[in-house]
């Protein structure tokens, strides 16, 4: 493609003359080595408004040593997740932000070889697949939620954090047989290393700094997953860990060992951190929307202790619930890409080499596309009214476009059948004027822990 003709599939009108980037203000510089990486950290939304009400859907952005580009709006937004001519590719622009601890995971694979174990790796997300993971959630839920001491001001995040691990233990590995709770916390907080890494500033492994944690966090979880590695090939069981083994792409092609460990990590990292961060905020407008976590428990009472797929599926108000609470905080508020050609979004040049934001979650903030965009409403989502409708991609907290996650369906068996367990077990309230201030320095997280006043029911 050249740069002076329109994408195949781009957002432009045919014929539209292409523009450069306008210049960065003065005053939208940032600091001199970490450009506005601090004002995205300190507040992402306003900073994404900021450059929408400057520069619009294709705004310049100062990023450390990177011409940068941030996309807003859904049009935009869309064109770069489409990406239609194969312009934008994932593996380098999710690299460096979090750095080589995810190597070779399945999001950081690109065109020819990103179809390739795609193709391997949906066969172990099949629905019936799925229903056998929902079916195995529900033992390490309980004894989680049995060892819970509800109080006053229970800080739900991080109780949150250790169950999805249990459960991820159980599903994904199929239990760690050999691995003590002391172990297990050491893997947990092999991955939080991980997934911090994302923000440092320091990018080498050097003790004490995020990367160096990554480093050492990466280089356990490989030795803990090549432990259990023999026993899954030899003894296959239900477990994503043994699926991971033995499924083979519709031409025959399986995983070798490196690419089960590779693709391991990063699904636990994909699935543990996202699916925390969705619970605790359905956990905070529920505590302040008493009404609609009493509709929940409703649903959950209504069903049997263990619910499996099917049943899942007939929890409509906490699927609006998961739902609205994906569109105000996504656990993914951007995510990112790299122009490996000259390419243009809506009328805008983009050459090659540009880094490229994605910030879906303005998307989900604007009032073109959402009534009252601020206000926890989970209705806009039902039949009658389908505000997400309102544009292709209004609403993408799972992302579009081949890598549009692989996990969407995993992820709302896991949290409704947390939720099952918990609007059963448990009930709590939150402060209506409490605002969670978040953690953003890589995925979005309770700084205070988010405190819930609890009690067992
Ligand atoms: C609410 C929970 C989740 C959210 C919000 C979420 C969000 C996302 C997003 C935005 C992407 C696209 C990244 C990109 O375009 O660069 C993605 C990719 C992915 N997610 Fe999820 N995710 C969630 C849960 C899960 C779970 C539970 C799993 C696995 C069990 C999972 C596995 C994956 C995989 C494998 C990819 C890469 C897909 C590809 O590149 O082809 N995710 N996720």
């Amino acid at each position: 493609m050249t740069t002076s003709e329109t994408a195949p599939g781009s957002a432009s009108a045919p014929g539209t003359a292409l523009r450069d980037l306008p210049p960065v203000r003065r005053e939208d510089r940032g600091l001199p080595v970490l450009g506005r990486m601090l004002d995205y950290a300190r507040d992402p939304v306003g900073l994404f408004a900021s450059q929408w009400e400057h520069y619009g859907p294709v705004s310049p952005l100062r990023l450390p040593g990177r011409r940068a580009v941030m996309l807003l709006g859904p049009d935009a937004c869309g064109a770069a997740l489409q990406n239609r001519d194969k312009a934008f590719a994932n593996g380098p622009a999710w690299t460096e932000l979090v750095g080589p601890f995810f190597r070779r995971g399945l999001m950081l694979l690109d065109f020819e070889e990103h179809h390739a174990h795609r193709r391997i790796m949906q066969e172990a997300f099949t629905r019936s697949r799925l229903e056998g993971y929902a079916a195995g959630m529900h033992p390490a839920i309980e004894s989680g939620l049995a060892a819970w001491e509800p109080a006053p001001g229970f800080r739900v995040y991080r109780a949150l954090k250790d169950l999805t691990l249990d459960v991820a233990a159980d599903i994904f590995m199929g239990g760690a047989e050999d691995s003590t709770p002391r172990e297990m916390r050491r893997v947990n907080r092999a991955f939080i290393a991980c997934v911090q890494s994302a923000g440092g500033v320091v990018r080498a492994d050097v003790p004490l700094t995020r990367w160096g944690r990554g480093f050492r966090g990466r280089r356990l979880l490989e030795d803990f997953l090549r432990h259990y590695l023999p026993a899954r090939r030899a003894h296959p069981g239900d477990d994503l860990f043994s699926q991971l083994c033995a499924v083979e792409g519709d031409d025959g092609r399986r995983f070798g060992d490196d690419d089960v460990v590779n693709h391991m990590i990063f699904l636990m990292m994909a699935a543990h951190d996202t699916s925390t961060t969705t619970l605790t905020t359905m956990m905070c407008h529920l505590g302040q929307h008493p009404e609609w976590q009493q509709r929940c428990r409703e649903e959950a009472l209504a069903l049997g202790p263990r619910p499996g797929l099917d049943e899942l599926d007939t929890m409509t108000s906490v699927d609006l619930v998961m739902r609205e609470s994906l569109r105000l905080q996504p656990p993914v508020p951007v995510v990112v890409r790299r122009a490996v050609k000259d390419t243009e979004v809506l009328g805008r040049r983009i050459p090659a080499g540009t880094a490229v934001v994605v910030a879906v979650q303005f998307s989900h903030l604007m009032p073109e596309h959402w009534t009252e965009p601020e206000r926890f409403d989970p209705e806009r989502f039902s039949d009658e009214r389908r505000e997400d409708r309102s544009h292709r991609h209004a609403w993408e907290p799972f992302g579009a476009g081949v890598h549009k996650c692989l996990g969407m369906f995993f992820a709302g068996a896991e949290v409704k059948a947390v939720m099952h367990h918990l609007l059963r077990g448990f009930s709590w309230s939150v402060p209506e004027d409490y605002v969670p201030r978040m953690n953003n320095h890589s995925l979005p997280f309770p700084a205070d822990g988010q405190p819930v006043d609890l009690v067992r029911r």
